[in-house]
């Protein structure tokens, strides 16, 4: 069983999804604790109702780079292996990054390398693309830059809203996320440039 930590900043449904196939034991990992950058997160209440630690991680008190070593003291602590970005808004450091090897995952709510950043799903609404999708990537120093693990591809239906395009999006975010991470618990990646694979 693989430790891991959820990271979040918001409403926390990819948490809500893998948290719930975690305790299945679908996914073979132990959620050590899920922290957040922001007291108001709904993410965390979410998290508490599923009887998980939730942490608040001191930026506001100690900046970045206080809350980033608060953060790596409790993953060193807890034996984290894997951190998971679930809609975590905080870029972390390359000082942090690097220290943790690399083994920090993320999902993005775009086809990565376009629309990078925040809100992405509008990025794409007001472009008017006719395909967009959702990427699940390991997080190197760059925002929304580390080689790619998984993506899946949805196209725009005639007449919807952007709140439908949304509804979409998350649902696939909420599979993709699990299967992916699934695979990585279970599986050896190998890299040749950017592109990765599992063994
Ligand atoms: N080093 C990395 N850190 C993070 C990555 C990454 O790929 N590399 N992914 C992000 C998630 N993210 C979008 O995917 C994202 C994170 C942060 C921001 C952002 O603008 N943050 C601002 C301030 C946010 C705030 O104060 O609320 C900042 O950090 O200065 C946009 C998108 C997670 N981190
Ligand atoms: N740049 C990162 C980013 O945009 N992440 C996105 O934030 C949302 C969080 O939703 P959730 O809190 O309900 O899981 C998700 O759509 C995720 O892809």
């Amino acid at each position: 069983m693989t430790p891991i930590a959820i990271l979040l900043s918001g409403r926390g449904t990819n948490m809500v999804a893998l948290a719930d196939r975690v305790a299945s034991g679908d996914i073979d990992a132990d959620i050590a604790f899920v922290a957040s950058d922001r007291a108001d997160a709904p993410g965390l209440d979410r998290a508490k109702e599923r009887g998980l630690r939730t942490v608040l991680l001191p930026y506001g008190e100690r900046g970045k780079e206080g809350a980033e070593a608060f953060l790596t003291r409790l993953v060193e602590d807890e034996g984290v292996d894997w951190i998971v970005l679930a809609g975590f808004m905080r870029l972390l450091s390359s000082s942090f990054v690097s220290r943790q090897c690399g083994k920090i995952v993320n999902i993005h709510p775009s086809l990565l390398p376009s629309f990078p950043g925040v809100d992405a799903i509008g990025q794409a609404w007001n472009y008017g693309v006719a395909v967009t999708g959702v990427t699940v990537h390991l997080v190197d120093e760059k925002m929304d830059h580390g080689p790619i693990l998984a993506q899946e591809a949805l196209s725009l239906k005639g007449g919807e809203s952007l709140h439908d395009l949304e509804e979409r999006i998350h649902h696939v975010e909420h599979r993709l996320y699990g299967d992916t991470l699934k695979r990585l618990l279970s599986s050896r990646l190998i890299f040749e440039g950017r592109r990765v694979t599992f063994d």
